[in-house]
């Protein structure tokens, strides 16, 4: 299925526009992993199996699996998520960007090797850096625009000819490169404001908001400003909040209720 289709179901079926963050951090594991040889799927798997019927979204940051040597458990991760929880999109957060020739090989090992249903991507390098990925209909491209980070603004908040960067990234990418309409934009959660510029720029695109909890973003506003017509439009990301809320035998459990709690609280601001 379409990566945009099963967004649009997974947020109509589970009611939810939370997207849950897999950054797995071995220091930041319940005692009880320390000697698990696959302690890293075992961590993620049981989030994911907890939390799955609450979010919109599961988003596995490539970095946090890369550095550890576990990209194998990040593949095993993918291939349990469409096993155990058929519809729920996997967004493989790896922010690429290269030249045509590299980008080839970044798609397909974002969407052939990974099996991801859509990837983040970097857009500096241009259109061609982002071909390879737009031409793969299916599947959901979701490019920075305003990212959540202190230092986003160097570059983004930059005049470009009579408006920040980060607006003209919205305003071209939606003009277009959405051709296939496959799509997304990452606006930050800690930048309510621009966020809301940029839903204004781009209609239903949907957006990528990462920033909630550890960053300290604001919810109800990024709701009032972000959702579309219809109260969806937003995938609202947490990673940190949700994956160590406890860190005992029992966090799964505390990842399913912080997980619900985020849902109970967008859907408040949302229905409101
Ligand atoms: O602008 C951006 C783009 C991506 N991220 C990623 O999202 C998560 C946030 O983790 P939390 O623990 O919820 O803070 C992480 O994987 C980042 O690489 C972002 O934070 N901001």
């Amino acid at each position: 299925m379409h990566f945009m289709q099963s967004l649009q179901q997974a947020w109509q079926r589970h009611d939810s526009l939370v997207c849950v963050g897999l950054d797995p951090e071995p220091s930041k594991f319940p005692a009880h992993l320390a000697d698990d040889a696959d302690a890293v799927f075992t961590f993620c798997a049981a989030i994911v199996d907890a939390t799955a019927d609450l979010v919109c979204a599961f988003k596995p940051q490539i970095a946090h699996f890369a550095a550890l040597r576990a990209e194998d458990a990040l593949e095993r991760l993918i291939a349990h998520i469409h096993a155990r929880h058929p519809g729920v999109p996997v967004i493989l957060d790896a922010k690429r960007g290269d030249i045509g020739s590299t980008a080839q090989h970044y798609a397909s090992e974002a969407f052939d090797r990974y099996r991801a249903d859509a990837v983040t991507l970097n857009p500096y390098l241009g259109r061609d850096s982002a071909q390879p990925f737009l031409d793969r209909a299916d599947k959901g491209v979701i490019l920075l625009c305003r990212t959540s980070n202190p230092g986003g603004a160097d570059f983004q908040a930059l005049d470009c000819g009579g408006m920040p960067l980060y607006l003209r990234v919205a305003e071209t990418i939606a003009r277009d490169w959405n051709t296939h309409g496959n799509c997304a934009l990452v606006t930050g959660a800690t930048w309510p404001e621009e966020l809301g510029k940029v839903r204004g720029i781009v209609g239903d695109m949907p957006l990528l908001v990462p920033g909630i909890g550890a960053q300290g973003g604001d919810v109800e506003a990024v709701v009032q400003h972000g959702r579309t017509t219809d109260g969806t439009g937003l995938m609202i990301s947490s990673s940190r909040a949700i994956l160590y809320a406890g860190d005992g035998s029992d966090f799964a459990t505390a990842a399913r209720s912080a997980a619900s709690t985020l849902r109970d609280t967008v859907n408040r601001y949302r229905y409101s």
